[in-house]
């Protein structure tokens, strides 16, 4: 990829989005462009359609999408399913339809099936039924990732799919009904030490495992899928290696240096009890992550402590 490519990428200011532009900055790629979504809302089909055709991009990268954590998902499925579908439907259509050489889409672990066996594989996907309190969102990837398959398929162009594991670090949103469950644990820990000790409430069982990269580890990878022609149609992104939530909070509380009680809300849902990536397709390109998950930890809290008064706070 030259440097002075012209690379739009969609949801720059978001978590991923933002470290995806710190990235390609210090790679020295100089033809960036980003839009907010204020100045372009990419749900609206005729907007999105002028603005590839006006700017010509020679790459989509789509880091623009409507996220959240497990009890945002499971409260506001047509949000998760109809946003996600007009966003990425206008991006590919728009790119495919003004011959974008390259397209880079970002889905999520949740594609899988909630039962598949693990470590999930790429062709674990529609094998059978979704997770009921993320199918929303994960049937709005599925048909993201399925659309630049066709597009490969049909017209034989650069549409490739990158399913990353949960995410988290810097930029992260620490809203505890919309955010997921690392940034949450941060601020719940950081928050009950300020409030002597006072005992922080989790949801669910504690028993689920999940797998956590941190936010330049994936950004990094999205770099490498736009350095390198990939040739398969949909990569797993992670580090291949989860720990049960119970321990994600033991490891958070001890960071944060919080002393006090841990209480477990069973009316909260659990969601999948599982899903390991494999991630053995992108470790034989020569992708790898870098950033091991203490670390992260430390770096997103440190983030979170300077960015306290002034952190995201997405609402639906
Ligand atoms: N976070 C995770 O754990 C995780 C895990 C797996 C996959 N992913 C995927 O990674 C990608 C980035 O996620 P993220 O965590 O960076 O999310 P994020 O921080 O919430 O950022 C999402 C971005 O999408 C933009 N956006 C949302 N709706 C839009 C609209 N209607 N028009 C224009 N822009 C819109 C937002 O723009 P504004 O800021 O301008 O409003 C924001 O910058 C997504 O595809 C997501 O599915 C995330
Ligand atoms: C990456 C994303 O992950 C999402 O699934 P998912 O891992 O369950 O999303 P999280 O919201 O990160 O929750 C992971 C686990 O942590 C538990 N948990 C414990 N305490 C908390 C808390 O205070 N906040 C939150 N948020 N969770 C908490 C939660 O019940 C669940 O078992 C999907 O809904 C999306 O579609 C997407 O795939």
């Amino acid at each position: 990829m030259e440097k002075d490519s012209k690379i739009y990428l969609a949801g720059h200011r978001g978590m991923v989005g933002a470290a995806i532009w710190r990235v390609l900055k210090k790679k020295g790629y100089s033809n960036l462009i980003g839009r907010t979504s204020k100045e372009l809302d990419l749900r609206n089909q005729k907007a999105v359609f002028d603005f590839i055709k006006s700017e010509k991009p020679d790459v989509v990268i789509d880091a623009a999408a409507r996220v959240g954590g497990i009890l945002a998902n499971n409260n506001y499925p047509f949000q998760f399913l109809m946003e996600n579908m007009q966003i990425q439907n206008n991006l590919i259509d728009a790119a495919h339809k003004l011959d974008v050489k390259k397209f880079i889409f970002l889905g999520s672990s949740c594609i899988y099936p909630k039962l598949a066996p693990q470590p999930l594989k790429e062709e674990y996907l529609l094998t059978d039924s979704l997770e009921p309190t993320n199918e929303w969102y994960a049937i709005a990837k599925i048909t993201g990732v399925k659309a630049c398959q066709a597009i490969r398929k049909q017209f034989g162009k650069d549409f490739v799919s990158l399913m990353p594991t949960n995410l988290y670090g810097t930029h992260d949103n620490f809203d505890l009904e919309t955010s997921h469950v690392l940034p949450a644990m941060i601020r719940k820990f950081h928050e009950a030490k300020e409030n002597n000790n006072s005992a922080v409430t989790l949801w669910g069982s504690g028993t689920p495992m999940r797998e956590f990269l941190f936010v330049d580890d994936m950004a990094a990878s999205v770099v490498f899928a736009l350095e390198n022609e990939l040739p398969e149609y949909l990569y797993n992104v992670g580090t291949g290696i989860d720990i049960t939530i119970k321990e994600l909070a033991e490891t958070i509380q001890k960071k944060v240096g919080h002393t006090g009680e841990i209480v477990w809300d069973s009316s909260k849902p659990d969601g999948t009890p599982r899903k390991l990536m494999d991630i053995t397709k992108m470790h034989d390109l020569g992708w790898k992550h870098q950033v091991e998950l203490e670390e992260g930890i430390e770096k997103t809290y440190q983030w979170f402590l300077t960015n306290n008064d002034s952190f995201k706070q997405v609402k639906m």
